[in-house]
């Protein structure tokens, strides 16, 4: 009986070619780690097994950092390598000057943060030139036409986001991974806020066809601008829009907070990012509408925040240049002042709230993210404004007003350092819904409570008496008397009179969740 655990090599010596349901694959004996190794062509990668007979069993080998398989899906490329022989291989019987092998770009995950990817590389090194050249092209091949790798992406850096290394970050970290991957990429460094925005916005329909994604290296500010930028494409109307309906989005975290990154992917490590695009990883996100009085439109994948949030990010913008700390500082400032503001707010509470999966935090294929949509379904849908959807689910609608300390529409989990598990636990990156979170006014004890919670428990039902956390799929706010500021995923509104709606799974993105 042939067993997949524990393997003792006498027992896979003894297998013929014909019992060996693997014997019509390519196979060739490498060295990796100092080891014999047999590789073999499988359809979903290499498959490793031992190659001298005198080893006792394969445990030993899968103890010293051999895997028993490397799949396709995990690799990011396979290239030919020509090494010389150091002097102790020479000195040691090495017959010729040169060692030949086929290195594997792949990754390793993290021991105990499973979700952080780190690059690695596995080298087989095989005696004969030619053998070693045909399998680093067979399988890099086999690698490439895995998944839905994108072969030309556009990147927009962002040379001031965060403490200034979106550039550094590009160079160093990301570009390489993508040349090695074979993907192309037009840079472009921008020059001022909103340029992203009118990059993709003003894209021909040329442009737009040669590309099979659009890359934010910077915060979530400049994922935000490209988001609504495609989202301004897709309901320009014409040709374009089914064209970039192609395009997904990717994030490679250079900004202060970077929670759009940290929540698709559980970590702020660019080499993560860089990775699940390189692999071609591919998932839709919730977005919301964010539709203010004075006729403005815009798009958010994180969240809305009025009231201390608002103040915040208000009160930070003249000490950008103090990087991620200009929020710390300021936070501080606004926990002494403590200020609340009055509003009126009307939701539309969101259905299936009791669904279990609804319960349990996102993770790597969640049940309920797995829903992906059409363009043909959300254009229609994303033409629809917040207020209409609110006026067409009147009769189900919740309507209370009084004086809070902040108010906050969460759409996806919104990781970040501060709250590793999220601002909101539960909420999902694909559920089509929102969370939103009412702190009445309270004092400013209760609420450094509230602000103490979120990094451990983040926000939820019943957390504080003088929090209310609501799922909802619509909402409306109407603040009256002295005003703070709406901050939409990091960005100022000029209008505070909003009404938002959530619209599902509508932006690809590359990513596959939470691991
Ligand atoms: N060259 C530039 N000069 C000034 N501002 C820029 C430039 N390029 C982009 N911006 C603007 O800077 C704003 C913030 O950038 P970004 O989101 O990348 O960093 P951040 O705000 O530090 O990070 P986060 O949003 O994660 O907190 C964006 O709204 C963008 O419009």
């Amino acid at each position: 009986m042939r067993k997949t655990r524990g393997i003792q090599l006498s027992d896979m010596d003894t297998l013929s070619d014909a019992e060996d349901p693997e014997s019509q694959s390519k196979s060739t004996l490498f060295t990796l780690h100092g080891q014999r190794v047999r590789v073999k062509m499988t359809e979903a990668g290499l498959s490793l097994s031992p190659g001298r007979s005198n080893t006792r069993c394969w445990s030993c080998r899968y103890s010293r950092g051999i895997p028993r398989r490397v799949l396709f899906a995990e690799m990011v490329t396979a290239v030919f390598e020509v090494e010389s022989l150091s002097w102790w291989e020479r000195l040691f019987g090495g017959t010729q000057p040169h060692k030949h092998a086929m290195v594997v770009h792949t990754f390793h995950r993290a021991r105990r943060k499973r979700c952080q990817y780190y690059d690695a590389t596995l080298k087989f090194y095989c005696e004969d030139a030619d053998e070693a050249r045909e399998w680093a092209t067979l399988v890099a091949g086999a690698a490439r036409e895995t998944g839905h790798r994108p072969h030309s992406v556009l990147v927009a850096v962002n040379p001031h986001g965060g403490s200034g290394k979106a550039k550094q970050t590009w160079e160093q970290t990301v570009r390489p991974l993508f040349m090695l991957a074979g993907i192309q990429s037009k840079v472009v460094e921008t020059q001022h806020m909103d340029h992203a925005y009118s990059l993709v916005k003003d894209s021909t329909l040329q442009e737009l066809q040669s590309y099979d994604g659009i890359v934010a290296v910077g915060g979530d500010g400049l994922f935000s601008e490209i988001l609504n930028g495609l989202i301004g494409v897709w309901t320009s109307g014409d040709a374009r829009a089914a064209v970039a309906s192609k395009l997904r989005l990717g994030h490679i975290p250079a900004g202060s907070t970077d929670a759009v990154a940290y929540s698709l992917n559980g970590t702020r490590l660019a080499i993560t990012a860089a990775l699940h695009i390189v692999l071609g990883h591919r998932m839709h996100l919730d977005t919301m509408r964010v539709d203010g009085a004075d006729g403005s439109v815009k798009a958010a994948c994180c969240y809305a925040a009025y009231g201390y949030m608002g103040d915040i990010m208000k009160h930070s913008e003249p000490y950008r240049k103090l990087g991620p700390v200009r929020y710390t500082l300021t936070g501080a400032f606004m926990l002494l002042r403590g200020r609340s503001y009055d509003a009126r707010i009307t939701y539309v509470p969101a259905a299936g709230e009791s669904a279990e999966e609804l319960q349990t935090p996102c993770r790597f294929d969640c049940p309920v993210c797995s829903a992906s949509r059409t363009l043909a379904d959300t254009i229609p849908e994303l033409h629809t404004p917040s207020t209409e959807i609110l006026a067409q689910t009147a009769s189900s609608c919740k309507t209370v007003e009084g004086r809070y300390m902040s108010i906050m529409i969460i759409v996806t989990p919104c990781r970040s350092d501060m709250s590793d598990k999220g601002l909101s636990p539960l909420s999902h990156l694909a559920d089509g819904r929102l969370t939103l979170v009412l702190v009445k006014q309270c004092s400013k004890a209760e609420y450094l409570r509230f602000l103490a919670a979120i990094p451990r428990t983040g926000v939820r039902a019943g957390m504080l008496k003088y929090v209310d956390v609501i799922n909802v799929s619509a909402v409306s706010v109407t603040p009256s008397g002295r005003e703070s500021s709406w901050n939409v995923d990091g960005e100022l509104l000029k209008c505070n009179r909003i009404a938002t709606a959530v619209h599902h799974a509508v932006i690809p993105v590359f990513a596959h969740g939470v691991e």
